[in-house]
């Protein structure tokens, strides 16, 4: 059953536990920044293991010492969804671990 689309402003209050995150358009997202691209990788791959056990992909740029996430849900159209707020607060809670700011 694909989750249904929230509010704008539900997902607004939301991203304020998510200190880093932003809406644009119908999507959520950042960029973090990491001491090296060995580290940015590491980040990748427990990013990717979350994603496959949630079965919930984001559109992820590995860069030299970035990882940007950008993320909804193609399953409700491609709009912003408790599933993409639930790999999102996935992710924030890993990222401190691999050094990410
Ligand atoms: C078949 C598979 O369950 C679906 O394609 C999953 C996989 N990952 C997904 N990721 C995202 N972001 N949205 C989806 O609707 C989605 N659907």
């Amino acid at each position: 059953m694909p989750a249904a689309p929230l509010p704008r402003n539900e997902i607004e209050d939301r991203l304020r536990e998510l200190p880093g995150w932003s809406l644009e358009g119908d999507r959520i997202g950042r960029t973090y920044r990491l001491p090296s691209h060995f580290a940015a990788a590491a980040l990748a791959m427990h990013v990717a293991a979350i994603q496959d056990e949630l079965n919930h992909h984001s559109d992820l740029t590995l860069g030299y010492n970035t990882v940007a996430l950008w993320v909804n849900s193609h399953d409700a159209g491609g709009k912003v969804t408790e599933k993409d707020l639930g790999l999102a607060a996935r992710v924030a809670a890993v990222a401190p671990g691999h050094g990410a700011e």
